[in-house]
């Protein structure tokens, strides 16, 4: 029991059986220092020191990932395929022939997969690394097939290939030597007819950032932040707004993906890593390729890289890993703790609750004073301060962010720099957990944090609607809105999916009354006025007026065409948007109609936000 995991897993047992036990000095009343200070100094009373060492690399499973994939290759589906020789380059050591191993034969599955580009991209790796001689010749067949299908004609990079193929295939088993001697004559049969896949591109369906908000960069111009004790700090319209108008585009602060779907999505973009590289030190992380893994380690994960090696991602919260990167990214962005102090001291002087976001008198949602700002509640449990010291424990152990690396709790009990990173690991938790939201995909992948998302207030008939796909947060009106209205967005579900007992929970998670109309009405969602029954006023005859008949057909079925990876329907989105805006302006809400554009809409956007 010598390493900080089994330490954990005794410190959770110990609460779960006692608490009283396990923090005895807890309270939730004290402030955030004075709970970390506690946790501290319960964790000290154990004497146990952190593994420093550790980072996961092996060989042993390296190859047994290997293995794996290449006994069920002809039988796993791609995902699961590809998930097995990406674990493989995850745990292989930087430069082995395990990773050259792993590149190459993940390239053999992403050919059959159609996946060509990164099939070039793993062959590449995999013959810089240094690939086993005997099966060289198959990686340059598969160059030259992947290259082919790509251009549909022979090109002198295709003979190089080709010619590179012939070179080796002496050093190839005679019966391997034979079938790809038949392969190499017949080049290029059967490749006319094979088609790539058909990756899904979601920054094409996204609209541009807007630009004319000289306070607020990538949000419209028609809003604006306000502060009112009814409501806090919120989010109101300096116009009137159209349905179907852009309000914000943004690329989330900080993004953390799921443990579960770690060897999926890069843990830079949040974008899937078809053809991933793994970190170079951790097994923890992959990325879709090495500019982001660059610009990921020069931003956070060189902080976080060994702390998530040693308390496995598996044993944290979601919501530990991302205060844990906000933390990291803070402190790179300030450049040293000095500076950090400084910085928080200077947030913390400022009263004022908009100024206090702003950086150069901008709302900057890529600095760390619009999200420190968010902070609001000191409200961490025990159980959550014990994880967040542990996270600081590992952090004095494997990085040098307070100069020497500290390998003993009790010695980070009196030192104050640690103390204060403490605090910030417990103010960004907090953070985290009141304005986070899941992204899509994959039965929420992972979380993303945008801090002018997390500004504007909830409403459970919301005049927004959002599609974040990925690490994207991009917000546009549902409906018209009127200069001076504030601008709310829904934090979980809108009145027409959730009952009334539901969105009191999550009122009460938020603690606020919902004020909004479909609350004080008490609408729930089979709460609508029918449409009255007039020849004139059918759906079908207002469309026809707007010269919208064919839509009114076809619009229905839109979920469906989304889901069946038709883009080409998305287009007629505005369309959409302006028949909504018709009938919130003739008709009283909510009205059936209405609601099912919404519908439609809300699915809509469900879907591409699903689909990255
Ligand atoms: C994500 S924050 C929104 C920004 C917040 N108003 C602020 O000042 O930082 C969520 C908090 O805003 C407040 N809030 C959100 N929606 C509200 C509403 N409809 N009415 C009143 N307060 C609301 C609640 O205090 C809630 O906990």
């Amino acid at each position: 029991m010598d390493d900080l995991c089994d330490l954990l897993d005794l410190f959770i047992m110990e609460f779960i059986i006692s608490p009283r036990l396990a923090l005895y000095n807890y309270s939730a009343q004290m402030d955030d220092e004075e709970k970390i200070k506690v946790a501290l100094r319960h964790l000290s009373t154990c004497g146990k020191h952190v593994d420093n060492q550790k980072n996961g690399k092996s060989k042993f499973r390296a190859l047994a990932y290997i293995e794996e994939g290449n006994k069920k290759f002809e039988s796993l589906f791609r995902e699961d395929l590809l998930e097995i020789y990406t674990k493989a380059a995850m745990y292989a050591e930087i430069g082995s022939n395990e990773l050259a191993r792993a590149y190459g034969n993940r390239s053999a599955h992403l050919y059959t997969s159609g996946l060509y580009e990164d099939a070039l991209i793993d062959i590449e790796r995999a013959l810089a690394i240094g690939y086993n001689d005997d099966t060289k010749t198959k990686l340059y067949v598969r160059r030259a097939k992947c290259l082919f299908v790509l251009k549909k004609e022979m090109s002198p990079e295709i003979e190089e290939a080709l010619s590179d193929a012939r070179k080796w295939l002496d050093k190839m088993k005679e019966a391997d030597k034979k079938y790809m001697t038949k392969i190499l004559d017949k080049f290029p049969e059967g490749l006319l007819n094979k088609t790539p896949f058909k990756k899904y591109d979601y920054n094409a369906l996204l609209p541009e950032p807007p630009q004319d908000n000289p306070k607020i960069p990538g949000a419209s111009g028609a809003i604006e932040l306000k502060y009112s004790d009814q409501f806090g700090r919120h989010v109101v319209a300096t116009r009137d707004i159209n349905a179907g108008e852009t309000i914000i585009v943004h690329r989330s602060y900080a993004t953390v993906i799921d443990s579960k779907f770690s060897h999926k999505y890069c843990w830079n973009c949040c974008k899937r890593a078809w053809s991933g590289v793994p970190c170079h030190k951790c097994v923890e992380v992959i990325y879709c390729n090495e500019t982001c893994r660059d610009k990921a380690w020069s931003e956070h994960h060189e902080i976080e890289c060994k702390v998530i090696s040693v308390i496995t991602r598996e044993k944290l919260d979601i919501y530990d890993l991302l205060a844990l990167r906000l933390t990291a990214k803070a402190y790179k962005e300030a450049g040293s703790l000095k500076k950090l102090q400084e910085k928080i001291r200077k947030i913390d002087s400022i009263d004022d609750p908009i100024l206090k976001c702003l950086t150069n008198n901008r709302f900057d949602h890529t600095k760390y004073e619009s999200v420190y700002s968010l902070w609001r509640h000191n409200t961490i449990d025990s159980d959550t301060a014990l994880r967040l010291s542990l996270i600081l424990c590992s952090l004095a152990a494997t990085t040098n962010i307070f100069g020497e690396k500290i390998l003993n709790s009790k010695q980070l009990l009196n030192n104050e720099e640690a103390t204060f990173i403490g605090r910030l690991m417990l103010v960004n938790h907090e953070i985290a957990s009141m304005n986070a939201s899941k992204f899509s995909g994959d039965n929420n992948a992972g979380l993303a944090l945008d801090p002018l998302w997390s500004l504007f207030n909830h409403s459970c008939d919301p005049e927004t609607i959002n599609m974040t796909p990925g690490n994207i947060m991009s917000l546009t009106a549902f409906q018209r809105l009127e200069k001076g209205q504030q601008v709310c967005i829904n934090y979980d579900e809108p009145f027409f999916f959730a009952y009334i007992p539901n969105r009191r929970l999550l009122h009460k998670k938020f603690r606020f009354e919902c004020e909004c109309r479909a609350c004080k009405e008490c609408w729930a969602p089979d709460f609508f006025l029918k449409f009255p029954h007039c020849e004139a006023y059918t759906p079908a005859a207002l469309m026809k007026k707007l010269g919208l008949s064919s839509i009114f057909g076809e619009f229905k079925k839109f979920g469906d065409m989304v889901n069946a990876n038709d883009d080409t329907k998305v287009v007629l989105i505005p369309d959409l948007f302006r028949v909504l805006d018709f009938y919130l302006r003739v008709y009283g809400y909510p009205r059936v109609e209405i609601i099912e554009i919404k519908l439609i809409l809300v699915h809509i956007s469900s879907a591409l936000s699903h689909k990255y």
